[in-house]
C-alpha cells in the first residue's frame, strides 16, 4: 500500500550531518549554560543559529530537502525518549526545561541515565529506561518544531527519527523490552501524523539495531511495527534507514512492509548486494555507498558501478552516505597543515555530501541498463605473519614477585591516570601551537602540573600515583601526534556524548615510534615521591578504534603496528623504573563487530595486539589495563585473555549487573567506585558500600579500589572530595581486613 501524496525521494541524500558546530558553538553554548552563564534563551538561539547554518551549506552543496530533527541539544536517543514520554518517575521533579540535562547529567541528588557506545562507533548514546508501566504518551514537538523551522527558512526537510525498534531494543528496564512494541507504535502513529499535518512527505526511520544480529523474534517485530506504520492513513512517506553494517535477514522483512524507502550501508554491508530480494522493485532503495564512518574519498567509479546494478532491481535509486555524518569532521577545507598528498585521499562530511550529490548527477545521465565495470579491486595484501606467542611467566609467580617489589597494602588505591584538565592547560597548549608559547616555558608548566598532581595524590594518601596526563590534549591523539604515519587536524572535531568532542586522528600510513613518548613524563612524577608512580599509555586497539583508519591493509596489521610502538615504549618505561604500567584499552569493547559470526576473528588479533605491547614486561613489572564505556560483562574471556595483572572495569552505575560476572575473574581487579561522569561527589559511607559489595564477590586479596575512569572531565574542589571519601573508605574496610588477618595469623 502507498499513500497517494508522497513525493519521489530525492536523488541524493545524507542520513545526518554533525551538529556540534564548526567551531564547537553547540559545546560552547551548553557548557556556559550549564555553569549559568548564559540563559536557556540564548542556547536555544545557538541551537536555531546551528541548524539555519546545516540546512544552508546542505542547500549550497546541492542537497535537495535535507534531514531535519538530526540537531540535538545532547543526544538523539535522550531525545527519542523524551518525544515518546518515556521519562522516569525520579527526574520529573526537575525544575521545568530542566528534565532533559537531568536525564542527561543527573541532579545534586539523582544520577543520570546510563550512557554507553552507539553501536561500534566513538559516539556515546543516553540509554533510554523504561518498565512494564511506562506510559509511552507522545509528544512531536521536536521534530515538528524544526520541520517548520527549515520550511520557515524555505527549507522543505525529511525528519528523521530513531525508529521504534531500535529504541526498544537499545532501552534497559524489561527482559524482553520488545514486549512494549504496541504502546511505542502508537506513541510513533501520533508523531507521523503530526509531522504529515505539518507538511513533511517523508519521515526516515533509523533502525541501525538491523545490522546486528537479531532472533526471529526480533524480525517478526520489525515486520508488525512497520506493517503497521505502513498501514497508517494519512501518513508520509517512510524511509527505514539501516546502517553499521549489512541487514541479512532482516532485507527481505522490510522489503514485505508497505515502507516505500530502504536504506541500506553498502559500505560496510554489501555482502547482501547479490541477494536482494524481488520485492526490492517496488521499493526505492537509498544506497550508502559514501563512507559516513570514515574520512576517505570515495572511489566514484566503483560507487557508480553499485548504482547502476541496484537500479536494474528497485523502483528507484538514491545516492547517499552509509550512515549521518556525525562521525567525521565538518569541512577538509578548514584543514591547512595537511599535505596535499594526503588531503587528495581526504573528504570530511561537506566534501562527502558533495561525492554524493556528484555520484546522483552521474547516475542520473548514465543510460539505463548500462551497468559499468567494477573497477578491479586489489584484495588488500596478505597479512603480515603473527609474531612469536605472547606469553608472560604464570600469573601466580608474577603475582608474588610484584607483592614483593611494590609493597602494596590491601586494597591499593590509585586513580585511573589523569587529573582535571584546567581551563589554563588548555590555554597553555593553545599558545604553544599559536606559537605564542615555546616548548621550554609549556614543558615547564606541564611540569608544574605535574608536581602539584602528585603532591595532591600524596596529601590524599593514595597508594599508587600518576602523574595526571597533563601533557596529554587527549589519550589518543596525543599518541598519534608522536608516531609516525599519523596526521592530526586543527579543527576536525566530532562529538563523543554531549558537549565533549574528540579529533581523531588519522592514521594514513606505516606506524613506528620515532623516540620515547611518555617516558620523560612518569620518570618526573616518579623522582617526585617515593611512592609507586603508574605509567600511563593508551593500547593499540583504543589508539586504532579513535582514529580514522588506512584500509588499504588490514585493521589487524594496522594494529599490530600500533601495538609494536606501545611494546617499545613498556620497555622504555620500565628501564626508566616504572613499575606499574597501565595500558588503557577502553574500546575494546566497540570495536567488537556486531555480527556474532565476526567476533571471535575480531577478538584474537585484538587480544594478541595487546599482549605483543604488554608481554615483555619483567615479572615484577605490574600491567594494568582499564576498559570503561565496554560493557566489560559481554567480553569477559578476551579481557582475561589479556592477562593484565590489574584490570580496572567502569562499574559505578551498573554495578548491579556487572558484579556478579566477575567472581570467577582470576587476576586483581577494581571495579569503579566512583562514577567520574556525573558532577555529584558520592560520600565515603556511599564507597564503602560499594566496595562491600565488590567484597562480596572477589577475593581482599585482588581488590583494588579506584574510580570508573580518568578524571579529566572533573574539577579540582570535586575530586579532592571524592577521592578524599575513596580513601576513607578504603582505609576504613582496610582496618577490617587486616584485624581479620592478623586475628587469624594469633
Ligand atoms: C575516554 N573517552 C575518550 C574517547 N575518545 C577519545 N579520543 N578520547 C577519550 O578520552 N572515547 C570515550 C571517552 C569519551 N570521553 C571523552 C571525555 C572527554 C572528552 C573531552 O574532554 N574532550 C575535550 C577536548 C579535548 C581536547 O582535544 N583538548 C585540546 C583542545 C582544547 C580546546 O578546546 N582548546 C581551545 C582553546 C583553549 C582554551 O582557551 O580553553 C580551542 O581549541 O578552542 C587540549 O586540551 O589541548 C572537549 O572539550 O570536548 C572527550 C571525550
Ligand atoms: N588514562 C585515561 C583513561 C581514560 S578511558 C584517563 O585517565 O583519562
Ligand atoms: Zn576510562
Amino acid at each position: 500500500m502507498t499513500t497517494p501524496r508522497i513525493s519521489p525521494f530525492p536523488a541524493a541524500t545524507v542520513l545526518g550531518y554533525p551538529r556540534i558546530g564548526r567551531r564547537r558553538e553547540l559545546k560552547r553554548a551548553l557548557e556556559a549554560y550549564w555553569d549559568g552563564r548564559a540563559t536557556a534563551d540564548e542556547l536555544r538561539r545557538t541551537g536555531r543559529e546551528l541548524r539555519r547554518d546545516a540546512w544552508t551549506r546542505l542547500a549550497e552543496l546541492g542537497l535537495d530537502r535535507p534531514p531535519s530533527n538530526t540537531f540535538s541539544a545532547y543526544d538523539h536517543v535522550l531525545d527519542t525518549a523524551v518525544m515518546l514520554g518515556a521519562v522516569p518517575r525520579r527526574y520529573r521533579d526537575a525544575a521545568p526545561g530542566e528534565v532533559y540535562f537531568a536525564m542527561a547529567r543527573g541532579t545534586g541528588d539523582v544520577a543520570p541515565l546510563r550512557m554507553t557506545k552507539w553501536f561500534d562507533t566513538n559516539y556515546h548514546y543516553i540509554v533510554p529506561e523504561i518498565g512494564p508501566d511506562t506510559v509511552f504518551t507522545a509528544d512531536p514537538g521536536k521534530p515538528v518544531a524544526e520541520l517548520r523551522e527549515a520550511r520557515d527558512l524555505g527549507v522543505a526537510t525529511r525528519p528523521v527519527l530513531v525508529g521504534p525498534v531500535t529504541f526498544l531494543l537499545l532501552a534497559e528496564g524489561m527482559d524482553v523490552p520488545l514486549d512494549r512494541l504496541d504502546d511505542v507504535l502508537g506513541a510513533y502513529e501520533t508523531v507521523l501524523t503530526a509531522l504529515a499535518a505539518e507538511g513533511a512527505d517523508w519521515v526516515q526511520l533509523d533502525e541501525p539495531a538491523l545490522a546486528a544480529d537479531r532472533t526471529e523474534a526480533e524480525l517478526d517485530a520489525v515486520r508488525h511495527a512497520y506493517r503497521r506504520l505502513g498501514a497508517l492513513t494519512g501518513r508520509p512517506g517512510l524511509f527505514v534507514a539501516t546502517y553499521f553494517g549489512g541487514i541479512g535477514p532482516a532485507l527481505p522483512v522490510l522489503a514485505g512492509t508497505p515502507v516505500e524507502a530502504i536504506g541500506l550501508d553498502l559500505v560496510r554491508g554489501d555482502d547482501h548486494l547479490g541477494d536482494l530480494p524481488e520485492a526490492l522493485a517496488g521499493k526505492t532503495v537509498v544506497a550508502g555507498v559514501v563512507s559516513g564512518r570514515d574520512v576517505w574519498r570515495t572511489d566514484a567509479d566503483t560507487a557508480l558501478a553499485t548504482l547502476a546494478g541496484l537500479r536494474e532491481r528497485a523502483a528507484q535509486v538514491s545516492v547517499s552516505t552509509s550512515c549521518s555524518l556525525l562521525h567525521v569532521p565538518y569541512d577538509l577545507d578548514a584543514e591547512t597543515d595537511l599535505s596535499p598528498e594526503l588531503v587528495r585521499r581526504l573528504a570530511f562530511a561537506d566534501q562527502k555530501v558533495a561525492e554524493v550529490v556528484d555520484l546522483a548527477a552521474r547516475l542520473a545521465v548514465l543510460p539505463s541498463g548500462a551497468v559499468p565495470a567494477v573497477p578491479r579491486v586489489t584484495a588488500p595484501p596478505a597479512a603480515t605473519p603473527a609474531p612469536a606467542p605472547a606469553v608472560r611467566t604464570p600469573y601466580e609467580t608474577r603475582a608474588a614477585a610484584q607483592a614483593r617489589h611494590l609493597r602494596l597494602p590491601p586494597l591499593p588505591t590509585t586513580t585511573i591516570g589523569s587529573f582535571p584538565q584546567t581551563g589554563e592547560l588548555r590555554a597553555a597548549r593553545a599558545e604553544l601551537t599559536a606559537g605564542r608559547l615555546d616548548e621550554a616555558a609549556y614543558d615547564e608548566r606541564v611540569r608544574a602540573e605535574i608536581e602539584q598532581v602528585v603532591r595532591l595524590q600524596e596529601r590524599l594518601g593514595l597508594d599508587v600515583l600518576v602523574h595526571g596526563e597533563p601533557e596529554r590534549n587527549d589519550m589518543v591523539q596525543y599518541f598519534a601526534e608522536h608516531l609516525d604515519g599519523f596526521a592530526v587536524t586543527r579543527h576536525g572535531w566530532v562529538q563523543s556524548y554531549g558537549s565533549r568532542c574528540t579529533r581523531p586522528p588519522i592514521l594514513h600510513g606505516d606506524v613506528r615510534r620515532p623516540a620515547p613518548i611518555t617516558v620523560r613524563w612518569a620518570s618526573y612524577a616518579d623522582s617526585l615521591t617515593p611512592k609507586p608512580v603508574k605509567g600511563m599509555l593508551t593500547g593499540p586497539v583504543t589508539i586504532v578504534a579513535w582514529s580514522f583508519v588506512r584500509r588499504d591493509i588490514p585493521l589487524r596489521d594496522v594494529t599490530m603496528q600500533v601495538a609494536e610502538a606501545v611494546r617499545e615504549e613498556v620497555r622504555d618505561l620500565e628501564q626508566a623504573g616504572i613499575s606499574i604500567i597501565q595500558v588503557d584499552e577502553p574500546a575494546l569493547r566497540e570495536l567488537l563487530p556486531l555480527r556474532t559470526a565476526d567476533q571471535r576473528k575480531y577478538l584474537t588479533w585484538a587480544v594478541e595486539s595487546y599482549r605483543h605491547a604488554t608481554s615483555s614486561a619483567a615479572d615484577h613489572t605490574q600491567i594494568h589495563t582499564h576498559l570503561c564505556y565496554s560493557q566489560a560483562d559481554q567480553i569477559l574471556t578476551a579481557i582475561e585473555a589479556l592477562d593484565a595483572d590489574v584490570t580496572t572495569i567502569e562499574s559505578a552505575r551498573s554495578a548491579g549487573r556487572i558484579l556478579p560476572t566477575l567472581r570467577t575473574f582470576p587476576r586483581a581487579l577494581g571495579p569503579g567506585v566512583y562514577d567520574i561522569h556525573s558532577p555529584r561527589v558520592p560520600t565515603s559511607a556511599e564507597i564503602e558500600k560499594s566496595l562491600r559489595a565488590i567484597l562480596d564477590v572477589l577475593p581482599a586479596d585482588r581488590v583494588w579500589s579506584n574510580p570508573d575512569c580518568g578524571l579529566k572531565t572533573r574539577t579540582y574542589p570535586q575530586v579532592e572530595e571524592a577521592l578524599t571519601n575513596l580513601v576513607t573508605a578504603t582505609h576504613h574496610l582496610r582496618d577490617a581486613i587486616e584485624g581479620e588477618t592478623s586475628r587469624s595469623r594469633g
